[in-house]
């Protein structure tokens, strides 16, 4: 269709829908604006297939997660990853950040050991963030090392091994604040260890006890709220994780409210029927902050790209509900290598903003009006009726005034980038 048709029927539906959810008492306006102030933090990591740059290194190995697939034009440097980026970012309404893992450092060949890893290995990265006047976030790097391998990293029995990952962890802490500084936006810096054992432990409590005395160890230096927000996360199994996980949920729910730091829920790392939506207006009242990694577990994968399906409709529904919008931060987290991977950041991003979007337009306040005075029938009446207004036309209206392109005309710009860019690099 010609752009001025589609930016013209674009407008009028728009236009329909504003006056239909106002006579909701929702506007749409407002919410268009309240949408454009979220921010989403995009995985570096799905560009790649969790590789990384480490001299030597570049294949993502153990920790209990794997991607699958292999799609070609993969990004094999940080120019190339940041290249792949900057056309996914552009491609999503909205302004966003990146989320960096510590294997992402750009040593220029050399070997770096991850217990050495410091801001200047970031540079390039600071400056593109600047340069597209964005935040970033950061995560140590617990997985594909040597030091890893035998399934236990800063739980490890061997103190050696541990105090290697504590000073990894450390050093990320630093590298972290100093990005927040640095773009004047806090870096949210999440702790995840794939530490667990594949058949029954005959000991749980000993590997939890040392995980508690590390994390305590590495946070024990403290940084500005502004420049650097600490978080933690769990998971219920991985692969050669399936008997015992360390950082369990109780373990961090325990952990990050009792150090009052962020807890990170990840939305695949909990029983394939537990959603975490139901867990946020209970962790509200004790945490300072939530992390959400959106995610589709699908079977025993946690890591599937994110499509708008019930888990994350009602997840965003609850941020809403809550009016948890400053006490959460959002970031994706999937890595699929079988599709193009700038498609699996735009579909996943773009999923995540609709839901966001979704939950903004509903009215709240009657639905809780209804729940209050007791007629739950039209509670349930008006929770069907929302779901057939026409959301859509909003969503049309958002990507319009963002200036990227609406419906599924993005295609167009990935399958010229994949022609121009992607097929001209080798394996
Ligand atoms: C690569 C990330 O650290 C990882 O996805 C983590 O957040 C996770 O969810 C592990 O299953
Ligand atoms: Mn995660």
């Amino acid at each position: 269709m010609n752009h001025t048709i589609l930016e013209a029927k674009v407008r009028d539906g728009y236009q329909t829908a504003r006056e239909i959810y106002a006579a909701y008492g929702v506007d749409t306006d407002q919410v268009l604006d309240q949408l454009a102030g979220v921010q989403i933090s995009l995985h570096c990591w799905q560009g790649d297939d969790v590789g990384g740059f480490e001299a030597g290194a570049g294949e993502l190995s153990g920790g209990g997660i794997l991607a699958t697939g292999n799609y070609p034009g993969k990004a094999r440097n940080g120019e190339e990853l940041r290249q792949d980026l900057g056309t996914a970012l552009g491609l999503i309404p909205g302004k966003h950040r990146v989320n960096l893992h510590a294997s992402y450092a750009e040593t220029g060949g050399d070997f770096v050991e991850r217990d050495q890893l410091t801001i200047d290995l970031f540079q390039n990265w600071l400056a593109w963030a600047e340069g597209q006047g964005i935040g970033l976030d950061f995560n140590p790097t617990f997985f594909s090392h040597p030091k890893a391998a035998a399934g236990f990293t800063l739980s490890s029995r061997d103190p050696a091994i541990r105090s290697f990952w504590i000073r990894h962890a450390q050093c990320c802490r630093e590298i972290a604040a100093r990005m927040g500084a640095r773009l004047g936006s806090p870096c949210v810096n999440n702790i995840w260890v794939p530490d667990g054992s594949k058949d029954l432990p005959a000991d749980r409590l000993v590997h939890r006890q040392l995980l508690k005395e590390s994390l305590d160890e590495i946070l024990a230096v403290s940084y500005d709220r502004a420049q650097l927000v600490d978080a933690v996360e769990s998971k219920l199994f991985g692969i050669g994780s399936e008997s015992y996980v360390v950082g369990s949920h109780e373990f961090y729910m325990g952990y990050g409210l009792s150090r009052q730091i962020a807890i990170c829920l990840d939305m695949g790392h909990f029983h394939p029927t537990e959603s975490i939506a139901d867990k946020l207006s209970a962790l509200l009242l004790f945490a300072p902050h939530l992390l959400l990694h959106v995610s589709r577990g699908v079977r025993w994968d946690s890591d599937h790209v994110v499509i708008l399906n019930d888990d994350l409709i009602a997840l965003a529904h609850e941020i809403k509900r809550c009016d948890a919008w400053n006490r959460i931060s959002l970031a994706l987290d999937f890595f699929d290598a079988s599709i193009n991977r700038i498609s699996a950041w735009v579909i996943g991003a773009r999923a995540t903003l609709k839901a966001l979007l979704y939950a903004m337009l509903e009215p709240t306040d009657r639905l809780a009006a209804e729940e209050a005075r007791g007629n739950l029938g039209n509670r349930l009446a008006l929770l069907e009726e929302l779901k057939t207004l026409p959301f859509g036309a909003v969503w049309h209206q958002y990507c319009l005034t963002q200036n990227v392109p609406v419906g599924t005309a993005w295609l167009d710009h990935v399958a010229a980038y994949e022609r121009d860019v992607l097929a001209k690099r080798g394996r």
